[in-house]
C-alpha cells in the first residue's frame, strides 16, 4: 500500500483537445494547453537523436521547421509526444518534481488493455511518480456530479460518447461512441471560410496605423489601418494550419448555436448574420451556418453510418443496460464536454429524448451552468476522488509495480 500521502497528489487528464492537470482538492486544473506538440524537423542540421520538442505556450509559437501535431487521436496515442505533454504540464508549467507526487490520471471510458499498461510503465519508469492510479474519465465526471450511478454523455474534440456508470464502474458492453466532436465542425467551418476570406493567422502580419496623430493623449483624424505580409518560408504548413484553426475555433464557439428546431436551409433563410474581427482587422459575415453546422449533433452525419443524433446514442446506450437500472439512468444524465457548451445543446437533448422516451420515463439531465465544470468535469471528478480519506489505499505504488509490473494496474485500476 502506498503511505506516502502527505505529498499533494495530482490529477491529469490528457484529451484529445486539451491536457489539463493541477493539485487534487483544486477546484479547477491550474494547467490547461492543447494536446499539440511541436517538433522541429530542421533538414539543415544534424539529425538530433532526440527532436526538439515543444508544447504549451512554446508550441504556439512560430519557429522555423516547427512540425505541430496532436498527441492523441483517440485510441492512437503518439507516445513521445505524450511524454512531451507530461513533462511540460507538470515541470514546466506546474514546475513540480514528477518523482515526489502521485498521479491520479484520466483515461477515456472504453477500456483499452495496451494503452493503460504503456502509460503506466512511462509514468513508473519515464517519471518515477511514488503512485499511480488510473480511473475512466466518464466515473470521475459522474463523481463530479456527486454521483456513482449515472449515465455520462460526454462530447468532447474528436470522440462523443454516452457511457453508462453504475457504483462506479463502467458498463463496457453499454458503451456507444463515434468519431464526431467539435473538431468536425470547425473543419465543416474551415472549409467553407477558405472559399470565403484571406484568414490571416497573427504570426503573418503586422498592422501599422496611419493617417492619425496623438494630442493631448487622444486620438486625432482618420485612423486607417494597413496590413504588411511577414514570410516565413521555413514555416511547416502544420503550423500555419493550426493557426488557421484556431481562429475558426474561436469564430464557432463565439458564433454557433443549436437551434429549438430542426435545422433546414428554407426555415433558416433568414437568420440574422454575424459579423466577426479576424486579427488582421477584416470582417467576416457568419450566415445560417451558425445553426446547420451543430445540427449534426442531431440530425446525424451524411456516410457515418449508425450516428443519427446524440440522443439517439444516449437511448441505445441505456437499452444495452439492465431494464433494473434504466430508470435510474434517464433520472441521472450527466452532460459534459466542450461542445455541450454551445448555447441551446441541452435544451434540445431534453426535447429530443422527452420525443424518444416513453411518457412515464423521467429524463433528467445533470449539467452544471459553469462552462468550467462542464469542461473539466473528469479532471474535477479526480480532484474530489485524489482527497477521499478512503481512497489514499487503492494507490498502485512504485513498489508494488517494480514487484508485479505494468499489467498490475488491470487489477488495482479496473
Ligand atoms: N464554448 C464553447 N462552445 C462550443 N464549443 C466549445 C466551447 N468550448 C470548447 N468547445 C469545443 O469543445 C471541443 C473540446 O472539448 P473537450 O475540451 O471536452 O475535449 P477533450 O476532452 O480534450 O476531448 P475528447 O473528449 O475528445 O478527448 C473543441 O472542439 C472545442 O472547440
Amino acid at each position: 500500500m502506498y503511505g506516502g500521502d502527505e505529498v499533494a497528489a495530482l490529477v491529469l487528464d490528457i484529451g484529445s483537445y486539451l491536457t489539463k492537470a493541477g493539485y487534487a482538492g483544486d477546484d479547477s486544473p491550474r494547467v490547461v494547453i492543447p494536446s499539440m506538440v511541436g517538433t522541429i524537423n530542421d533538414p539543415n542540421s544534424m539529425e538530433l537523436e532526440t527532436p526538439l520538442t515543444y508544447a504549451g505556450d512554446k508550441m504556439l509559437m512560430r519557429r522555423d521547421y516547427m512540425r505541430v501535431e496532436p498527441a492523441l487521436i483517440t485510441p492512437e496515442y503518439k507516445w513521445p509526444l505524450i511524454e512531451c505533454l507530461i513533462a511540460e504540464s507538470i515541470g514546466n508549467e506546474l514546475k513540480l518534481d514528477t518523482k515526489e507526487h502521485p498521479i491520479l490520471l484520466s483515461e477515456p471510458s472504453m477500456h483499452d488493455r495496451e494503452n493503460r499498461v504503456k502509460m503506466t510503465e512511462i509514468l513508473f519508469e519515464k517519471f518515477q511518480v511514488p503512485a499511480l492510479y488510473i480511473v475512466k474519465s466518464a466515473v470521475l465526471s459522474s463523481f463530479a456530479s456527486g454521483r456513482s450511478t449515472s449515465l455520462v454523455l460526454d462530447s468532447g474534440g474528436s470522440i462523443t460518447s454516452a457511457v453508462p456508470v453504475h457504483d462506479g464502474y463502467v458498463l463496457q458492453k453499454s458503451i456507444v461512441r463515434f468519431p464526431i466532436g467539435g473538431e468536425y465542425i470547425t473543419d465543416l467551418l474551415l472549409k467553407q471560410l477558405m472559399g470565403q476570406v484571406t484568414i490571416r493567422p497573427s504570426y503573418s502580419f503586422t498592422k501599422h496605423m496611419k493617417s492619425c496623430y496623438v494630442e493631448g493623449g487622444e486620438i486625432q483624424g482618420n485612423i486607417e489601418l494597413t496590413i504588411e505580409e511577414k514570410f516565413f518560408p521555413n514555416t511547416d504548413p502544420t503550423f500555419h494550419e493550426f493557426s488557421i484553426r484556431e481562429i475558426a475555433k474561436d469564430i464557432k464557439e463565439s458564433t454557433f448555436k443549436v437551434s429549438d428546431s430542426p435545422f433546414s436551409d428554407s426555415t433558416f433563410s433568414n437568420v440574422p448574420c454575424v459579423n466577426y474581427e479576424l486579427p488582421d482587422g477584416s470582417v467576416v459575415e457568419i450566415g445560417n451556418e451558425r445553426f446547420k453546422y451543430p445540427e449534426i449533433f442531431f440530425a446525424g452525419v451524411e456516410g457515418m453510418v449508425g450516428f443519427t443524433g446524440i440522443h439517439q446514442m444516449v437511448y441505445d446506450s441505456i437499452t444495452r443496460c439492465d431494464m433494473d437500472i434504466r430508470r435510474e439512468l434517464y433520472g441521472n444524465l450527466v452532460v459534459t464536454g466542450g461542445n455541450s457548451l454551445f448555447s441551446g445543446f441541452t435544451d434540445r437533448l431534453q426535447k429530443k429524448l422527452t420525443e424518444l422516451t416513453t411518457q412515464n420515463m423521467k429524463v433528467k439531465l445533470i449539467a452544471p451552468q459553469s462552462s468550467i465544470e462542464r469542461r473539466f468535469s473528469s479532471w474535477i471528478g479526480g480532484s474530489i476522488l485524489a482527497c477521499l480519506g478512503s481512497f489514499q489505499q487503492m494507490w498502485l505504488s512504485k513498489q508494488e509495480y517494480d514487484e508485479h509490473g505494468a499489467i498490475l494496474v488491470e487489477r488495482k485500476c479496473p
